[in-house]
């Protein structure tokens, strides 16, 4: 049944992975900071946002080509100096505010829940280990590098390959909720006909916004019932 505004019914949710639910978009900027200052340049949150959420090779291109650094570094090489450094970082990944609560929620209410990350399967790794347990509550996972999966966000292959995973086959694009944190993520999920609700950071120009169904500061101010999905309980104080 959809809600007193409209929005729903939702019966099936996907959520993003890097800078929605962990927080390891800060070690990708810290790194990129580091070897763009080798070339006297900063690395700011234009850029940012044209990359995140990209699959890694996708992401390397915009980085060397929208930096005029291309002839002195690919985006290969980008790429083999960028994991030496992240490879230390992404086992310290930490939940974002509001991330196990609302994944719990769902689960608990039988919802079906997945993630779609454009993350590949080593980095998934590295990111989860901390967080084994609340991952497994997803229904299934689909990652940067699954085959289905031929093209990086904003194309919505990864929304779609999500769609069709779940118990009794392929799902409408129209019972689905998305959460993302990129304006990359943000299109696919419009491009594959889903609704969209987008958790960005702060940084980013608010411009980016217009695409998103809804716009939250944090998972903590998210209302299921704006979208006909089961109330979180009530605590007594
Ligand atoms: O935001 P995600 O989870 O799709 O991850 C994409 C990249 O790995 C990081 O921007
Ligand atoms: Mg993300």
């Amino acid at each position: 049944m959809a809600n007193s505004s409209g929005k729903g019914p939702i019966t099936h949710v996907i959520f993003d992975m890097d800078g929605l639910l962990l927080d390891t978009e800060k070690y990708y900027t810290e790194v990129q900071e580091i070897i763009l200052a080798r070339y006297n340049k900063p690395f700011d949150w234009s850029l940012k946002a044209k990359m995140m959420g990209m699959k890694a090779i996708e992401a390397a291109r915009v980085f060397v080509e929208e930096t005029g650094i291309s002839d002195s570094l690919t985006a290969e090489d980008f790429l083999v100096e960028r994991e030496a450094m992240l490879q230390n970082l992404f086992p310290n990944s930490e939940l974002m505010p509001g991330a196990s609560r609302l994944i719990k929620h769902l689960h608990a209410k039988g919802i079906p829940i997945c993630l779609a990350t454009g993350s590949h399967r080593r980095h998934f790794e590295l990111k989860t280990q901390r967080h084994g347990e609340l991952f497994l509550l997803m229904h299934h996972v689909v990652l940067g590098d699954d085959p289905e999966v031929k093209q990086g966000k904003p194309s919505p292959d990864i929304f779609l390959a999500a769609s069709k995973r779940f118990e009794g086959g392929p799902v409408d694009s129209h019972k689905f909720l998305v959460f993302e944190d990129a304006p990359s993520g943000v299109n696919a999920a419009k491009n594959a006909g889903m609704s969209v609700v987008m958790v960005p950071d702060p940084r980013l120009d608010s411009s980016y916004h217009a695409t998103a169904d809804q716009v939250l500061s944090s998972l903590l101010d998210f209302n299921p019932d704006d979208w006909g999905l089961p109330p979180f309980e009530v605590t007594a104080s």
